[in-house]
């Protein structure tokens, strides 16, 4: 099946966990565990030989548990570990340039922050998801770009590929963002900044069920 087929549900972020990366192992096995489909290794700390050997190991647990492991930022990493893709905002490279780098079969994820028109252009340049927002206010990322949440159901009416909504997301605002539009949640601190990070997940996983029911 074709890994673009897959991109519909909860995407976890990962963040650097001051514990070390065998804690931030067994937070991202457990979000697996509460029904996360794809899983981004976020990780802005210097560190080459470091970052490639953790985003191997989480592509290998994410494997294991039939989800999918995207890079942020880095399309070299991506391509030297193998990884389902990455993700590129407006200062990682333009996606033509990403695509070269990383190969037809890999996903290219764009963010397109509140801007429709990027979302188009990335579109038409092969990216196979974008992604908007932060539609509330983050904790991870205070000063994101605010967007409306009427993006999502425009951007739904003008695009074909899936589309991620992002910021400051959690059980209790992410089903507004599923009604209006978006096929992916994107989370960080809704997902790592909880204490029972398994059934916060099934929370969340459950919001998709929700919506893919048929109307009574
Ligand atoms: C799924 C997803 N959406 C948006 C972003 C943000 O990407 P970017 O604008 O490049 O910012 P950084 O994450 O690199 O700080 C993302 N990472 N993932
Ligand atoms: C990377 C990024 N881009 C826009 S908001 C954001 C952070 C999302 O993290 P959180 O889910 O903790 O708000
Ligand atoms: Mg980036």
């Amino acid at each position: 099946m074709p890994k673009t087929r897959e991109l519909k549900g909860l995407y976890a972020i990962t963040q650097p966990h001051p514990a070390g990366f065998n804690a931030l192992m067994s937070q991202v096995e457990a979000a697996l565990a509460g029904g996360v489909r794809v899983v981004q290794y976020r990780d802005k700390q210097p560190g080459e030989a470091r970052r490639r050997s953790e985003s191997a190991a989480l592509l290998s647990l994410c494997h294991q548990h039939d989800a999918l492991l995207i890079i942020n930022d880095d399309a070299g990493l991506a391509r030297s570990i193998g990884a389902d893709g990455v993700h590129v905002g407006k200062q990682d490279g333009d996606t033509v340039s990403v695509r070269n780098r990383v190969g037809s079969d890999a996903i290219i994820g764009v963010s397109c922050y509140n801007r429709l028109p990027l979302a188009v252009a990335a579109q038409k340049a092969g990216a196979d998801y974008v992604a908007f927002g932060r539609f509330f206010p983050s904790l991870t990322k205070p000063e994101a770009v605010q967007a409306d949440i009427n993006l999502l159901t425009e951007a739904k009416q003008s695009l074909q590929i899936p589309v991620v909504a992002i910021g400051g997301i959690t059980p209790e605002n992410g089903a507004t963002l599923i009604r209006a539009g978006a096929d992916m949640l994107a989370v960080i601190n809704g997902i790592f900044g909880v204490p029972d990070i398994t059934s916060r997940c099934r929370h969340f996983s459950q919001l998709f069920e929700i919506s893919e029911r048929p109307f009574p």
